[in-house]
């Protein structure tokens, strides 16, 4: 949903609960914000039995100081019945404020919150924070981090992009959830933030492409449904499926350096950022990305074993 159709959404009068099918089914619930999580009538442990993680949103440019309270008793509530739940603060709508005055925003937030917790006898609760806006992509960022806490085999994710990038001259790998645009892991080294935003806008550009492009495929491979770009595999009639490679494509920026996409199934997609020299030896490429998302599929076929 583009941000200015954000301006129509009804206010949230019940829980609303949004499942995700993707690589993983997850449901996101979404809370009205006046809802009183401490009311008898509440079912504080049916809903929170059952969670992984805890997003709590503020509005930075509101007076946050209310649901601040709010969140501080959510969050001892949880600690004394429920401490695995990850909590996540949103620090959002940072877009109207100033560089200075969002780390200022940020300090008083996990300040009072910290005040708040010791003085419970809470003193390691383990939080997260995140500035957010629905007008950059710091929105999506933040999510990913969300998620990536709550998928097992992140480590092992993580390890095998670190493999792949080493061996390919790879800077930045990444594991999208294609229509979600949350990256579900990506290699070690720092996230910086023009580097996801390129990707997620490559996906876009892909999605676009396929939407007039596309053709009709198996529900498997239907994600990306077809880039054809000069290195992909070719135009694909509908008998040949099953058995040809999925969409991939590669764009040359103007700063020497290139995005490689593949799909690696149904809802995954790789972006990889490198130097012009590394695709050189596409072959090379080609040959590890294959590796590497043969090892995906046993990795999740284990899961799903
Ligand atoms: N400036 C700015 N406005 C935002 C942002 N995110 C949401 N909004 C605006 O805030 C308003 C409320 O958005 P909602 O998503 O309905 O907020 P909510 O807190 O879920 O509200 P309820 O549904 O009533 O619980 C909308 O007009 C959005 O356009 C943001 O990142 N920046």
């Amino acid at each position: 949903m583009p941000p200015t159709e954000t301006l129509f959404l009804e206010s949230t009068t019940r829980i609303t609960k949004d499942p995700i099918h993707s690589f993983m089914d997850f449901q996101v619930w979404d809370f009205p914000g006046q809802i009183d999580f401490f009311d008898p009538t509440f079912d504080f442990d049916n809903i929170f039995g059952e969670h992984g993680a805890l997003i709590w949103v503020l509005d930075a440019q509101d007076e946050y100081l209310e649901a601040l309270s709010k969140l501080h008793a959510t969050i001892i509530q949880l600690q004394r019945n429920y401490p695995m739940i990850n909590i996540e603060v949103f620090i959002h709508k940072v877009d109207g404020l100033s560089d200075d005055y969002k780390i200022d925003t940020q300090r008083d937030i996990v300040q009072r919150t910290q005040d708040e917790l010791s003085d419970a006898g809470f003193d390691n609760v383990q939080i997260s924070y995140h500035l957010t806006s629905i007008y950059d992509h710091s929105i999506f960022e933040a999510f990913s981090k969300v998620i990536q806490k709550l998928i097992p085999q992140l480590g092992t994710l993580e390890n095998l992009l670190n493999v792949l990038c080493s061996n390919s001259g790879i800077e930045k790998a990444f594991l999208f959830d294609v229509l979600s645009k949350i990256y579900i892991a990506t290699d070690s080294s720092p996230v910086d933030v023009q580097s996801y935003e390129i990707c997620s806008d490559y996906i876009d550009v892909i999605v676009d492409i396929s939407e007039i492009y596309g053709y009709s495929r198996s529900p498997n491979r239907q994600l990306i449904d077809a880039s054809q770009p000069p290195q992909s595999a070719g135009p694909l009639s509908n008998g040949e499926e099953e058995t040809s490679p999925e969409a991939s494509s590669i764009i040359r920026l103007q700063n020497g350096m290139v995005l490689y996409l593949r799909e690696i199934n149904k809802y995954l997609a790789l972006i990889c950022l490198m130097r012009k020299e590394s695709i050189e030896k596409q072959g090379l490429v080609d040959y590890n990305v294959q590796v590497f998302q043969n090892a995906l599929e046993k990795v999740f076929e284990m899961r799903g074993a």
